[in-house]
């Protein structure tokens, strides 16, 4: 059991040279790349609070999960453990199955579903026999979330087929796109590490990490904002960039134009 939380107990390794800047934390860049996840998920959780009181407190889970996915990854990329491989991917895997919980759309569930409670417990069971399944082949593991991330990418793309809000478009957009850079630079690194390393450039892993996360803030806006438009249209939903809606780039979230809860109730 020690063993598995042992360095390099892991049969994962990624192509950044371990023991490089310290003799302490196996791939260094990758660890504090890691970081990026406590930089944007906060921020995320304070520009989603507004829908997500309106829609379901539960949705902030997502971002607080993505907190521990972060806190996870440094550990895993620090240590290249087992146990750190397993918290790591275990982590994906749960705030994968929060965010299903929380915006599939009700009109894509299978017929046998009649509402999103039950659902959402399917998709727990669905998720325990994953996270136990998991142990099984970890060296799949890793395949199989990205698998997920497809079934996302083809969810939003059956949600925006009818769509012409323009600013949906163009963050749909923008999604995809930094999800394909980053899963490009996942596969580089796993795929082609011998031709990084002749370049010296063996940053990739740790350039998805930074990719993925604002993928994930993008895409997670997405849906979130196709919800509220379908399940809470009566607050006119928009969407702005923060810091400043004018600049080109920056973090998405929903404002709500019309009445709230709080003010129905007055
Ligand atoms: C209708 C469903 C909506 C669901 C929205 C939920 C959003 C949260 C999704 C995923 C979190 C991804 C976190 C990535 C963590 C990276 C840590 C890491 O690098 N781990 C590696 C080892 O260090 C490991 O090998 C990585 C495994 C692959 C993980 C793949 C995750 C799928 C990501 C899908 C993102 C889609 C973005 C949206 C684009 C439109
Ligand atoms: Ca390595
Ligand atoms: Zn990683």
């Amino acid at each position: 059991m020690a063993g598995a939380f042992s360095y390099e107990s892991s049969e994962l390794d990624w192509c950044e040279d371990n023991y490089r800047h310290s003799e302490h934390v196996v791939e260094y860049f990758n660890t504090i790349s890691s970081f990026f996840f406590f930089i944007i998920s906060p921020i995320m959780l304070y520009l989603m609070h507004p829908y997500a009181k309106e829609r379901n407190l539960a949705i902030h889970m997502v971002w607080t999960m993505m907190i521990f996915v972060g806190l996870f990854s440094a550990y895993f990329h620090m240590t290249l453990s087992f146990v750190g491989q397993m918290l790591d991917e275990l982590s994906i895997l749960w705030v994968l199955a929060m965010g299903y919980a929380v915006w599939f759309p009700r009109r894509l569930f299978p017929s046998f579903i009649k509402d999103r409670s039950t659902f959402s417990n399917l998709v727990l069971v669905v998720t325990i026999i994953s996270t136990l399944s998991s142990f099984v082949k970890p060296t799949a593991n890793a395949y199989a979330l990205n698998c997920f991330g497809l079934h996302m990418l083809y969810v939003l793309a059956v949600e925006m087929r009818c769509c012409t809000d323009q600013k949906a478009l163009r963050l749909g957009k923008l999604s995809v796109a930094l999800w394909v850079l980053a899963i490009t630079c996942w596969i580089s690194d796993r795929f082609g590490c011998s031709f990084w390393q002749r370049l010296n450039f063996c940053y990739l892993h740790g350039i998805w990490h930074i990719l993925i996360v604002i993928a994930v803030a993008y895409g997670s806006t997405l849906i979130a904002y196709l919800d509220a438009n379908y399940e809470i249209p009566y607050s006119l939903p928009g969407l702005q960039y923060w810091p400043c809606d004018k600049w080109a780039v920056g973090l998405p979230h929903i404002v709500l134009k019309g009445t709230t809860k709080t003010q129905k109730r007055c």
